[in-house]
């Protein structure tokens, strides 16, 4: 198992990296990408940690030989946010970053998953789609907005206000990454019963998370040890789909609930990525108005997308 990060010397490339290089299959080869002129010495550092993983690092010229034969590429390449940005104003950044990276993948490794974090994720996906289509290797089912940062904390904030183990609680969220566009659905969280005023206030609290720890990061960024965490969760997902296990999750991908063209949803992982978009089931009244509401926006961020290659 090949897995590259684009990325990799960032605040998620290298909490990213560390989770991979202690949680991949023995064997599996972990190819870490970056501009910064520093990522050849954060391999150096992983390649120490006593895994059977191997760690290999490449400067802003290899990104070819970084893709060549990997399994899965994962993105956190690009420009983080600031307070008083909302993730679209890093489209301008990080627009071009993603065609460059997602060119690169089209010319040394067409078949690799693909999970992109970079912000805006309603957009950076669909302009990966849209370079790939243009290449003519486009497969629905092998492109992801990883979304597993907006689940992790529904899972721990719930715990938190129940009283529960975070082991206990699984939350769907789907929609899309910023804003009202992440739809986190409380009505279906097995086992625990909200009320009126609780949903009233977490359903914000999870959709305004990542401004909660930019604001308290006050110019620092945003959410790198937790995107940490979820993108590797999110990772070893594809990873055990690829190994033949039957493994379902939430991301950002061109399915088929009809809600938009990218939409979150429960999808079913395998040898090929997704092997079946599943349902994500029924809505209460509340959840059902916040998705009527939020679409607008998806698409608008979608279509900035998709004309950036258009
Ligand atoms: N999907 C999600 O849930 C989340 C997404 N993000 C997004 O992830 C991205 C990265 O965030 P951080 O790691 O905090 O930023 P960072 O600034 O710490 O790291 C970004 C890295 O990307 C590298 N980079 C820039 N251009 C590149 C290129 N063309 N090729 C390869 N590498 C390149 C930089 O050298 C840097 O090492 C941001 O866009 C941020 O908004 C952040 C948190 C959650
Ligand atoms: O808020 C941000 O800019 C980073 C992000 O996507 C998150 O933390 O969910």
């Amino acid at each position: 198992m090949k897995v590259a990060v684009l990325g990799a010397a960032g605040g998620i490339g290298q909490a990213l990296s560390l989770l991979l290089k202690t949680q991949l299959p023995a064997g599996s080869e972990l190819s870490l990408y970056d501009v910064a002129p520093v990522v050849p010495g954060v391999a150096v550092d992983l390649s120490h940690i006593p895994t059977d993983v191997t760690v290999k690092g490449y400067g802003a010229d290899a990104l070819g030989d970084a893709l060549t034969g990997c399994d899965i590429v994962i993105i956190p390449a690009g420009m983080p946010r600031k307070p008083g940005m909302d993730r679209a104003d890093l489209f301008a950044v990080n627009a071009g970053i993603i065609k460059t990276l997602a060119e690169g993948i089209v010319a040394n490794c067409p078949k690799a998953l693909v999970g992109v974090i970079t912000n805006p994720v309603n957009g950076t996906v669909p302009i990966v789609a849209e370079v790939f289509k243009k290449a003519g290797t486009y497969e629905a089912n092998r492109v992801f907005g990883v979304t597993t940062l907006d689940v992790i904390r529904s899972e721990t904030f719930i715990a938190e206000l129940k009283g529960l183990s975070t082991s206990d609680v699984k939350v769907p969220v789907i929609g899309g990454h910023s804003g009202t566009t992440i739809l986190p659905l409380l009505s279906q969280v097995e086992g625990v019963e909200f009320t009126q005023a609780e949903i009233d206030a977490l359903t914000p609290r999870i959709q305004n998370a990542g401004t909660e720890v930019v604001m308290a990061k006050a110019g620092g960024g945003s959410a790198t040890l937790s995107m940490g965490a979820a993108a590797a969760r999110f990772c070893m997902s594809l990873v055990k789909g690829l190994q033949g296990e039957d493994v379902i999750d939430y991301a950002y991908v061109e399915g088929n609930t009809g809600d938009a063209t990218y939409f979150a949803q429960p999808v079913r992982l395998g040898k090929n990525g997704v092997e079946e978009y599943l349902p994500y089931g029924e809505l209460s009244a509340y959840e059902e108005n916040a998705k009527n509401e939020m679409l607008a926006t998806l698409n608008a961020d979608i279509k900035e997308g998709a004309d950036f290659i258009a």
